[in-house]
């Protein structure tokens, strides 16, 4: 095996089976990484989350945005959304993403988490419109948080802490295998903005 002919071939999987995990830890500087950090605040169209959960209609106070190449329709947590067309700053950062993981993507989900009390529960992506085992590329920015893998037969469990500019990308049977969340905490108060860049095939 060539470890130098790419870089995301030589990180370290923090799966120990069944799936890929590879942080790219920072990948901004601290003054790139605040300044998209600060673009994305004031130009996407932030959403309240909306879900049917046990058939109830909940409302989240996360905020979500979804873009993509088309006017995508895309169903998750049993909600249909359509997405907004590449602003200008999300284009610059998928390129930068798509270059750092080697993949490609035509869609991105964006959250807000506007401080320690807002988090996302245990779930994996693999709703239907998504590309099987396609790399999803993780882009953090704002307050740092603990985020958890927790392999669904076993139990096994990994952690780790999203830096501010920081990637990590899920591939292979990952989603099929591990679930994965956002703890809530009350150490943070501050916010954070979480893009992940997928591939959606209709
Ligand atoms: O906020 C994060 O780091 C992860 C978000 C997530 O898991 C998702 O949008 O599916
Ligand atoms: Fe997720």
């Amino acid at each position: 095996m060539d470890l130098f002919s790419s870089t995301h071939n030589a990180l370290e999987n923090l799966l120990p089976f069944d799936g890929i995990v590879q942080y790219h830890g920072v990948i901004f500087s601290s003054e790139k990484a605040d300044y998209f950090f600060q673009r994305l605040l004031e130009t996407i169209e932030w959403r309240q989350d909306e879900a049917i959960l046990f058939g109830k209609r909940i409302i989240t106070k996360r905020k979500v945005a979804w873009y993509g190449d088309q006017t995508f329709e895309y169903t998750y947590s049993n909600t249909t959304k359509k997405a907004f067309p590449w602003t200008p700053e999300l284009l610059v950062l998928k390129k930068i993403v798509e270059s750092e993981s080697g993949e490609t993507y035509n869609s991105c989900l964006l959250n807000l988490y506007h401080n320690g009390d807002e988090g996302m529960a245990w779930h994996s992506d693999r709703e239907k419109d998504l590309k099987k085992n396609g790399a999803i590329g993780s882009l953090s920015l704002g307050a740092e948080r603990k985020f958890a893998f927790k392999h669904k037969r076993s139990g096994e469990k990994r952690e780790l802490k999203l830096e501010h500019g920081s990637l990590l990308v899920m591939t292979g049977t990952t989603q099929s295998h591990w679930l994965h969340r956002l703890p809530p905490t009350k150490k943070i108060i501050t916010p954070r903005i979480n893009l992940t860049f997928r591939t959606i095939v209709q």
